[in-house]
């Protein structure tokens, strides 16, 4: 997921002294005040801008957030604190999400890298762990389960490996449901949705043309996700950054019906088409059925930017609850928060242990 929708250090920092001037409380106004939402959060929206402000988003989309004390003073704790107060765990707010749901169908939508499977430096070894792969089977069992993500369908079904789920590759452009649906409303049929297809043959030339203009960048990595093409950097060295969106940028002036974004050191090219991660779960609702209806609960786990798209269509339509995946405070659109996959897992678990004696005691009548 274009992970992100980071503040800089320098926009919180600003965002706690404008707070700090209006009132001693709270410390962190949500959402921010209008001039920093436009000044720092537009800069992520990447229509286009400086090279130089795409390396400072480019910096700012990977904080490591280990100084002790923020740009003005405040500890990074009180920072992370605020922050929690707003988007507290899912895990310690269990029973609260789990109250909310009762007499709802849950339908779970989960993204894969860095909510799954932890972020690695090779995204070809982005393995889940089979701790991770029994969580999700399980919870499969109990309530409709997607995994929507900015890989392409094939890999991501080769990770996941479990044919009982509905997977949304690139982005959401390229969705597929199981051979044999269960739980859905809707009368059972196989799900299969591409709606970038005439955009097969621009991606396939937009992948060569940067394989081959990237190529002196020592590090960088270019992913053909099938619907849209990543490039990595994480193992760019931060020198290079700049060096490399020229690269990229150089290669898309000839492509203007394909945009660019940013993920977790990854940049993301794609159509300039409006579908997105929250588009493909509002498809996915329909197909299962639950389009117009008031007693589900779709529940969204994600950690990057394109996770915000599914978190806003929620909020939107305030229905169902986004958890975003971070460690550290993120803007967002998520209700709740969980820190890493581990906590991922736990949460699956738990949904499972909730929903195990209701089933049993339902087969008993
Ligand atoms: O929507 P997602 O499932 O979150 O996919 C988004 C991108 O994830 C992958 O890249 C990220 O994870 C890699 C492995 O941990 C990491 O090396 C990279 O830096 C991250 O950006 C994937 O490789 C991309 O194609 C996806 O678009």
């Amino acid at each position: 997921m274009t992970k992100q929708n980071v503040v800089p250090a320098e926009a919180v920092a600003a965002i706690t002294a404008a707070a700090a001037v209006a009132s001693s409380s709270p410390l962190y106004p949500y959402p921010p005040p209008r001039s920093f939402q436009k000044k720092y959060l537009s800069q992520l929206d990447f229509a286009g801008g400086r090279i130089g402000t795409w390396v400072e988003s480019m910096k700012a989309s990977s904080p490591t957030h280990t100084k002790a004390v923020g740009a003005i003073g405040v500890p990074v704790d009180e920072q992370s604190a605020a922050w929690i107060m707003r988007h507290p765990s899912a895990l310690t707010k269990f029973e609260q999400i789990m109250s909310a749901s009762k007499g709802k169908q849950i339908v779970m939508f989960l993204d894969y890298d860095g909510t799954l499977s932890p972020i690695v430096e090779d995204p070809d070894s982005a393995f889940m762990t089979d701790a991770m792969r029994a969580a999700v089977r399980n919870v499969a069992r109990y309530f409709p389960t997607a995994i929507v993500t900015g890989r392409c369908l094939e890999k991501v079904i080769d990770f996941v490996g479990l044919t009982e789920l509905y997977y949304a590759g690139s982005h959401g452009m390229d969705i597929k449901g199981p051979a044999k649906p269960r739980h859905t409303k809707a009368k059972a049929k196989s799900v299969l949705f591409q709606p970038a297809r005439e955009f097969l043959p621009m991606i396939d030339g937009v992948y060569r043309s940067l394989l081959e203009r990237t190529k002196s960048t020592a590090g960088a990595k270019v992913e053909n996700n099938k619907f849209c093409v990543s490039v990595h950097f994480r193992c760019v060295d931060e020198k290079s950054w700049g060096a490399l969106i020229e690269q990229v940028r150089s290669v898309l002036k000839e492509y203007p019906k394909l945009r660019l974004t940013q993920g977790r050191k990854v940049l993301e090219i794609r159509p300039t088409i409006k579908w997105d991660k929250g588009k493909a779960l509002e498809f996915l609702l329909e197909s299962l059925g639950f389009a117009d209806c008031k007693d589900v609960m779709p529940v969204y786990i994600g950690d990057d930017r394109t996770d915000e798209d599914a978190f806003k269509v929620l909020r939107d339509r305030g229905q169902g609850l986004g958890i975003l995946v971070s460690k550290f405070p993120k803007e967002t659109n998520a209700t709740y928060s969980l820190q890493e996959p581990t906590e991922v897992k736990d949460f699956l678990v738990r949904l499972v242990e909730w929903k195990r004696p209701t089933m049993k005691a339902l087969s008993k009548v």
